[in-house]
């Protein structure tokens, strides 16, 4: 898919067909046994309600001329009955109902995380986290009355109307073919505006995902938005999507109100031929006042599942637009995973070789061209160069966060795409340029990459770093509670805290992007000092721009024109005066 952002609509890659809705029932059948009680419950409490108008009938033909006032008390604590028993059956149906629909949204819920865990970086470097997001929590939600109680309502609507049908020819046979008369003038109704009435709803999931979209990026940039004033602008933006969004579900709506308004309409016309049919055309000997009666109830019975399975249609193409986008995401591919027959890789010794390496995030656009090196095992190299020559990217291809355009990477000899995901990345010590924290304590933020270390190793790590003294100094120290972002952290604290947690997986190869960049001089230099220890025998890739970090690293690669332009000791690049020489000089005179 092409990269999408908040203002444009996401085009569907696969067009919905009812094999969704066949897919939708695994999560269906998980629910077999309540769904059945609850399917039995209402049919004998619809049942139960069903057998009011012969009660009435006989009322009215039977006892009321016999004026048997008795007879009529007992006919009506019956009637009173049936409705206290329907209501209460309902009542226990509508609680199953509540759990199982409940139980869909879990699994599918837990299905949708477990997959977005395993997409690639690619996956979300294409699209806005809010139209993720929507389709986990809001879209979810949408589908999950209709797969629970749709599917029983449809069930029983459908009986419903049979026992209904059935209830009508057993009173009067020509009366019912009045009553079926409005029936094909309705499904003409619903065929005409079936399509536009699924465009509809397809229109408003894009435009709320959209909103979604720019409220999320929104909520993300709050304080660059403060910064630059921009809240009024944005405003006009946030109307604009949240006016498309009423729009769209405001015509969705109306496609979906033709329906009862049809339905309505055709009832009455064919209660008003039903008097008239019964009435005129008919002799008195045919039809008595009470099969009048009992007919006109049973008119009006018989439309009533038709409206509520043309409410339960509508709900029905509501959430197919929904159901859609999270099959969309749950068969998006994992472009990077394991191979068939991965292999573990086995314990690292370090060695790391580019063999003619090409790749390119977008098809067309190279990033790397034809690199070629070879670290030994232990070797600490610093890749410098410009701003977006592509040294961030190296540093991805090692632990196979994209798969390569061209060429093999080779771990210990080894092609990384053919060991299994997990063995290579849980070898590696990676720290990205974006130091991510957690919500939970900081003692949780260093522990994430391995969970069964000890406090005192967690302790040792971020001394390492030099983060135990900040850390301590905290009210409450490593049990500190740092929200989402680590707001409540500087952003060197935040580094120091995402390195702690980098070495503490104990790697042998050792990847730190910018990993001290937000970091005072001095602390700088501590770090260097633990970090020197901590580098042997490891080895390490390491991007700076500040070049005092790296001087002292075994080999300087600088990245650029797609590839590496030099490459040696500092000592070496210094004395070739070639762009290190000219970036380092710039970076001295700076100081000075
Ligand atoms: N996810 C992405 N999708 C598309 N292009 C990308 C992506 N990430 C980086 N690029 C592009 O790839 C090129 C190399 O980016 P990279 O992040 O590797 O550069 P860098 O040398 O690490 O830069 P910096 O020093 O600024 O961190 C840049 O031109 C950038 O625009």
């Amino acid at each position: 898919m092409a990269r999408n952002k908040f203002d444009i609509d996401e085009n569907l890659e696969s067009p919905f067909d009812i094999r969704h809705f066949r897919r939708a029932m695994i999560y269906i059948k998980k629910q077999k046994k309540p769904m059945i009680i609850a399917f039995i419950l209402s049919a004998l409490s619809a049942a139960i309600a069903l057998s009011a108008p012969l009660i009435m009938q006989h009322v009215v033909d039977v006892t009321i001329p016999a004026k048997s006032v008795g007879s009529l008390f007992g006919w009506s604590a019956l009637m009173l009955a049936t409705i206290v028993v329907s209501v209460y059956l309902a009542t226990i149906r509508s609680r199953i109902m509540t759990r199982v629909g409940q139980d869909i949204i879990f699994d599918i819920r837990t299905d949708l995380f477990k997959h977005l865990q395993e997409l690639p970086f690619k996956y979300y470097d294409d699209r806005p986290q809010g139209k993720i997001l929507i389709r986990v929590v809001n879209y979810v939600n949408s589908v999950s009355d209709v797969l629970s109680n749709g599917i029983i309502n449809f069930i029983l609507e459908m009986l419903n109307l049979i026992f209904i049908a059935a209830f009508m020819f057993a009173v009067d046979v020509k009366l019912s073919f009045v009553i079926l008369a409005g029936l094909p003038v309705f499904l003409g109704i619903m065929l005409l505006i079936k399509n536009k009435q699924r465009r509809a709803w397809q229109a408003v999931s894009n435009k709320s995902s959209n909103l979604n979209a720019y409220l999320q990026e929104s909520i993300s940039g709050i304080r660059v938005t403060q910064i630059f004033s921009r809240e009024q602008h944005n405003e006009g933006i946030f109307t604009r999507l949240a006016t498309n969004f009423r729009t769209e579900w405001m015509r969705a709506l109306r496609y979906n109100a033709l329906i009862p308004f049809s339905v309505d309409n055709l009832a009455t016309i064919v209660s008003a031929l039903l008097y008239l049919v019964g009435l005129l055309a008919l002799s008195p000997q045919d039809v008595t006042f009470g099969v009048i009666l009992a007919m006109s109830s049973y008119a009006f019975r018989f439309w009533q599942p038709i409206l509520n399975l043309s409410n339960l249609y509508n709900s029905f193409i509501n959430a197919v637009a929904y159901l859609e986008r999270i099959f969309e995401t749950l068969d998006e591919p994992v472009t990077v995973s394991d191979v068939p027959d991965a292999k573990e890789l086995p314990p690292v010794q370090g060695r790391v070789t580019f063999d003619n390496v090409t790749f390119g995030y977008d098809p067309g656009i190279n990033v790397l061209e034809n690199l070629n090196f070879d670290i030994k095992p232990g070797e600490s190299i610093a890749l410098v160069g410009p701003t977006g020559a592509g040294k961030t990217t190296v540093v991805n291809l090692i632990s196979r966060f994209y798969n390569l355009t061209g060429g093999k990477i080779l771990i210990d000899g080894q092609d990384i795409s053919q060991v299994t995901l997990k063995s290579l990345r849980s070898q590696m010590g990676i720290m990205l340029q974006d130091s991510f924290i957690f919500s939970g304590t900081i003692l949780d933020n260093i522990r994430y990459g391995r969970l069964d270390a000890t406090e005192e190793e967690i302790i040792a790590a971020a001394k390492t770093v030099c983060a135990d003294e900040f850390i301590r100094e905290f009210e409450d120290g490593y049990l500190t509670e740092v929200n989402e972002r680590g707001s409540k952290l500087s952003q060197g604290q935040r580094q120091l805290i995402s390195f702690a947690r980098t070495l503490l997986a104990d790697p042998k190869i050792l990847i730190l992007d910018e990993a001290t960049s937000s970091i005072d001089a001095k602390t700088e230099r501590l770090l260097q000092q633990g970090l020197n220890e901590l580098l042997k025998g490891r080895t390490s890739f390491i991007i700076a721009h500040r070049l005092s970090t790296v001087r002292n690293c075994d080999r300087i690669m600088y990245v650029s024109d797609k590839g590496i332009a030099e490459s040696g000791s500092h000592d070496e690049l210094m004395a070739k005066q070639g762009l290190y020489h000219r970036l380092y000089s710039a970076q001295k005179m700076e100081v000075v």
